[in-house]
């Protein structure tokens, strides 16, 4: 990790290093032809300004000895300095441009490398912490100064190095001239105190960078614009997306105008140490102690000096600025590396036993309240369990665990006598499919929209068409124009479906599994009307009676539309109230009872109507 100043902003460390040599490992890996050159013009490039500064001494020593004439010894020296110009400006512009292209190139692969990371993590948890939130934010909009850490640093020595070689030409004038180099440090800590104030400025602000870009993108996608068209919160969105931006603005601003202040104190100290070495090497050249080229030596390094210092600085802010960079990467790795899944086990072949849940409880990051807590059950194989309860009841929240997307807080699930930490994940994910309530609309061609739920199974046309049929879509799809080649949602340019019909597809796709071990349908009907969820339920709940590997597991916050299942399990505030069949509960004449009483007369009135 970066080295933390008392301030609490990054400085250039390890981490900055190990990262700079990552990120040099990868542009070689992708291009060592243009690497070598890169590295061969950044070595001529060390030398091309002593170089001018000497020639420039040779051809005036050589003219003001000639006495007049111009000497043959002048050719070397002028073909010196036009060797150390050409390098200097033509070669410097092949460098840079080399340098931006490789940059480019590897900020494509570090952010590659953060998706894999972020996509190797076993459960959706970090979605819900704002700390990984922000430091993803901040990662992303600064990943080219990552890409671009490990030639900040090579124009970092090269910087250096050429100034140290300057340096070393005026001190052979005057040793007082080497002082020159000293007040090099000034404009160097300004830049470092600018950078803090800029990194401290963006840090505080991320999360209203967060909040900002995500009402600019609720402007552009259909479900929230529709939302924000009858609704008329476009204004209060506006503004709230405006105050947000000009907190952002407000505060970098200042930064920035600090960073200025410090940065142009820092230039004038240098500016007056030049003065003072000018007034120097002419008091010495009045006194014989030194020649006119000696003069012309000193104006050409002194001001080059100062190009050389800035090349430094900027080099040594841009590696500064990668390091903050720096510091979000290495712990998003090491987060990933944390979170690594620890399952090696396979998932048992026929769970006798099903899938047992003991003493379950969960939080969400930053809940204050348990969603879930000291839930016992058991899924048995073979059969329709249904999980029922009031909205807010805990019922998505034990699929989320079930399904391994969140790790219980206490309490543990087993399969088939396995504990499910210690599954091997993508083995797990491989025996689950399901349907949910906030299901996605993957505007893709329809054999693609429902085809992804097996991506194996996905360009084979007859088995999502069989998912089609089991999930009742085959009508929708046959009124289609292209039937399972129609181009879905009007992004690009497809057909656009009714909200129920989305739902249909939806569920398809979870049908385009063939043997799950676990179905979920977490109210994947919720378009649907009581009695074709009703109606959809049963068909599943035949369908689990006649596979004895399958756990169904169906959802539902309608209480009769359930009746039919195997097993009934009542959520109640993230406990089990009750469990037991639709007869049994009933006659318990408990919560089950009243709701399932309650909600069928209501239902009746309404089919009255
Ligand atoms: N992402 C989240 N972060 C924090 N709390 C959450 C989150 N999701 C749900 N909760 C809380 O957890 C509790 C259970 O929510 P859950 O979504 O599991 O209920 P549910 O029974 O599925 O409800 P519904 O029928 O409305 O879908 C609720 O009190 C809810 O406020």
């Amino acid at each position: 990790m970066s080295a933390r100043s008392p301030e609490g902003a990054a400085v250039p460390g390890a981490g900055t290093l190990r990262t700079a040599r990552h990120t040099f490992a990868l542009s070689w890996r992708i291009d060592p032809l243009v690497v070598s050159v890169v590295l061969g013009l950044s070595l001529a490039q060390t030398g091309a300004v002593a170089a001018t500064g000497l020639s420039q001494r040779w051809v005036v020593d050589a003219v003001q000895g000639s006495g007049g004439g111009l000497p043959g010894a002048l050719a070397p020296a002028v073909l010196l300095g036009v060797a150390a110009h050409v390098t200097a400006a033509a070669g410097n512009r092949v460098r840079y441009n080399y340098q931006h292209d490789l940059t480019d190139r590897v900020d494509l692969e570090v952010n590659r490398e953060i998706l894999t990371a972020s996509a190797s993590l076993p459960t959706l948890e970090h979605l819900e912490r704002p700390d990984y939130l922000n430091r993803l934010e901040l990662l992303r909009r600064h990943t080219a100064a990552l890409a671009g850490s490990c030639w900040s640093l090579s124009d970092t020595a090269i910087g250096v190095l050429s100034a140290g070689l300057s340096v070393w030409l005026l001190a052979g004038v005057h040793p007082v001239l080497a002082v020159l180099a000293l007040l090099a440090l000034p404009p160097l800590w300004a830049a470092k105190r600018a950078r803090h104030g800029l990194a401290a400025a963006r840090a505080a602000t991320a999360e209203e960078q967060r909040l900002e870009d995500r009402v600019h993108r609720m402007f552009l996608t259909p479900e929230t614009g529709k939302e924000i068209y009858l609704t008329g919160a476009g204004t209060v969105l506006d503004e709230t997306a405006h105050s947000a931006r000009t907190r952002v603005a407000t505060v970098v601003l200042k930064a920035r105008l600090r960073a200025i202040g410090w940065q142009l104190t820092g230039w004038v100290c240098y500016a007056a140490g030049f003065i003072g070495a000018l007034v120097l090497t002419v008091s010495l050249v009045s006194r014989d102690a030194a020649s006119l080229g000696d003069l012309m030596l000193v104006i050409t390094l002194g001001t080059q000096l100062r190009s050389q210092i800035r090349g430094t600085v900027d080099g040594f802010s841009r590696v500064a600025e990668a390091g903050d960079t720096t510091d979000h990467y290495l712990w998003l790795l090491a987060y990933a590396r944390r979170q690594r899944p620890t399952g090696t086990r396979p998932v048992p072949r026929a769970p006798e036993h099903g899938i047992q849940v003991r003493d379950l409880a969960f939080t969400y990051p930053g809940a204050r309240e348990p969603a879930l807590a000291g839930v016992n059950l058991t899924l048995r194989p073979g059969a329709a369990v249904a999980l029922v309860g009031v909205n807010g009841a805990g019922k998505s929240t034990l699929v989320k665990l079930l399904s391994g997307m969140y790790a219980p807080t206490a309490g543990r699930i087993t399969v088939g006598g396995v504990p499910l930490d210690e599954v091997d994940g993508a083995a797990w994910r491989g025996r689950l499919t399901g349907a949910f309530q906030d299901f996605f609309r993957f505007q893709l061609p329809v054999r693609h929209t429902v085809g992804i739920g097996e991506p194996e199974a996905m360009d084979d046309r007859e088995e999502v068409a069989r998912a089609v049929r089991e999930a009742g879509a085959a009508p929708i799809v046959d009124r289609l124009p292209d039937g399972l080649d129609t181009q879905l949602g009007t992004i690009y340019g497809g057909v656009e479906l009714s909200q129920g019909q989305w739902q249909r597809l939806a569920l398809a796709r979870a049908l385009m599994r063939r043997h799950p071990l676990l179905l979920v349908l977490d109210e994947p009907t919720a378009a649907l009307d009581p009695l074709a969820e009703h109606e959809l339920y049963e068909v599943f709940t035949r369908q689990a009676r006649a596979d004895p590997g399958r756990i169904t597991l169906l959802v539902s916050h309608r209480f009769s539309t359930v009746r039919g299942a195997d097993h009934i399990v009542v959520l109640d505030g993230g406990r089990v109230a009750e469990q037991g069949t639709h007869t049994e509960l009933m006659a318990a004449g408990g919560r089950y009872a009243e709701s399932y009483t309650t909600q069928a007369a209501a239902y009746q009135e309404e089919d009255l109507r």
